[in-house]
């Protein structure tokens, strides 16, 4: 499948989505709050009286080592959040719910430290990422399930040989 022409549009202050179309429908994407001083960062990253918070299942790390791609999965209970506070991925994310008002478009996003900021990626959304930076970057997920070790509510399709339109390659300039 060929790749989708993906054009630059500002969600929030400092963070560029590069998008097919719209924000996909259902997906949200906010710059997060980090507070420098001298000993150290503090970061923001979801609270109970957030909009977007539904329910709490489970909050985990996974990281991600350089110029590797974990993708493309999803889910069909499950809510997502990302949060990178170290490295840096690009997040693809492609919507193909047929029912869905952005069916067929792609969405992408840097997210880390540099860029910190959290998307938020409901069920039926193919998504995934990849590491682009030097060294391994941490995620931080933020999910509305608990994970079922015997029947995991994950879905997955290979990273490059696919039905997707978008591909991971860097695109130098
Ligand atoms: C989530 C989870 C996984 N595992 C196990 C399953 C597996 O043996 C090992 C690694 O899990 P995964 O292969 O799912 O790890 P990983 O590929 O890093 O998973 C993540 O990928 C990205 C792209 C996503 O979108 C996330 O939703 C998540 O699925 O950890 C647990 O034991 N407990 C858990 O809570």
């Amino acid at each position: 499948m060929s790749n989708l022409p993906l054009r630059a549009v500002k969600v929030d202050e400092g963070l560029i989505l590069r998008s097919s179309g719209d924000v996909i429908d259902g997906v949200e994407i906010r710059r997060a709050k980090v507070i420098p001083d001298e000993r150290g960062r503090l970061g923001e990253i979801m609270r109970a009286d957030d909009p977007w918070f539904e329910k709490f299942g489970q909050v985990y790390f996974t990281t991600t080592y350089p110029g590797i791609v974990k993708a493309w999965h999803f889910h069909k209970k499950q809510t997502d959040h990302f949060y990178v506070p170290k490295g840096l991925i690009k997040v693809a994310l492609y919507d193909e719910r047929k029912e869905s008002s952005t069916y067929g478009t792609v969405n992408q996003i840097y997210l880390g430290e540099h860029c910190p900021g959290l998307v938020r990626i409901p069920p039926g959304i193919q998504h995934g990422w990849m590491c682009v930076g030097n060294e391994e970057a941490y995620i931080i997920n933020i999910v509305s399930e608990m994970y079922d070790y015997n029947s995991p509510d994950e879905y997955r399709t290979g990273p490059h040989d696919n039905h997707i339109p978008y591909d991971w390659e860097r695109k130098d300039g």
